[in-house]
């Protein structure tokens, strides 16, 4: 398998906290790949430092080519997007608007403009509504939608471009069971149409449903990886999660 991101030797401090210490993962072209952990392992600020949020050392690559050194709007402009753990949409744009203000051609473009970067060649604004069931809905505001439909746009948004490599952010939080399982469906359809995808979710059931592998953060040290299966019978991320849920 050829990774889209691989990271090596990723590790970052904030002062006294090191919140990753000496992580590498991958991520291939149509894999979905989970990060989880407890609250506080580090599955942010990890997501952080590869798309240039948070300094880090260690290396970023995407495609084989080192990203680590550029700035976030151009390692977006590589390839490499996100979805933000509080990813509202904007409640005043249309579902359209929203979607095409990662292009930098919406109305909010130059708030949006740097982190977003200049629009890469890629997929348009109407081929990424299409692909999420998303072009019926298009032209009304994000309040007259479910929350699940809210959030399949808000993935929508990340990519639109030349999006290669997508990390999810706990895209999934507060969906019920069925919500949750439509967009998994649709997470899944993003990796199958050649994309590498890094999902951060509590939702075990969804993880186990939507991931090929899955690393397991905890304390900033990744502690297991593999399939969702075997990770989650692991004693050693059992443990890390006592005192909090890990089901299925
Ligand atoms: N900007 C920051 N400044 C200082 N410490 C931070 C900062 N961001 C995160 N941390 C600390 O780094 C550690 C990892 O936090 P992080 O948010 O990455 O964890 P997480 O796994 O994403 O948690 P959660 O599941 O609760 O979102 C925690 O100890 C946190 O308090």
């Amino acid at each position: 398998m050829n990774a889209l991101l691989q990271t090596t030797g990723l590790t970052v401090r904030y002062g006294g906290v090191l919140a990753n210490d000496d992580v590498g993962l991958t991520v291939g072209a149509g894999e979905v790949v989970g990060l989880i952990g407890p609250n506080g392992a580090g599955k942010t600020s990890l997501v952080d430092a590869v798309t240039g949020f948070a300094p880090a050392r260690g290396t970023v690559s995407l495609a084989g080519r080192r990203i680590d050194r550029l700035p976030p709007h151009a390692r977006r402009r590589a390839g490499l997007a996100r979805t933000w753990q509080a990813g509202e949409l904007f409640a005043d744009l249309t579902v359209r608007q929203n979607v095409a203000v990662a292009t930098g051609r919406g109305p909010l473009r130059n708030l949006w403009g740097d982190l977003a970067g200049r629009r890469p060649p890629g997929r348009d604004v109407d081929e990424v509504l299409e692909l999420f069931g998303l072009h019926f809905v298009a032209d009304r505001r994000p309040g007259e939608l479910s929350l699940g439909r809210q959030k399949i746009a808000g993935v929508a948004r990340a990519l639109v471009g030349g999006t290669r490599v997508v990390l999810l952010d706990e895209p999934a939080a507060g969906l019920d069971t069925d919500e949750s399982a439509e967009f998994g469906r649709h997470v899944r359809a993003v990796a199958e149409s050649g994309l590498a995808v890094l999902l951060i979710d509590h939702d075990m059931t969804l993880v186990a449903d939507v991931c090929d592998r899955v690393y397991v953060l905890d304390y900033g040290v990744v502690i297991a990886d593999g399939t969702p299966q075997a990770v989650l019978a692991d004693p050693a991320v059992r443990r890390a999660y006592l005192g909090s849920e890990l089901a299925p």
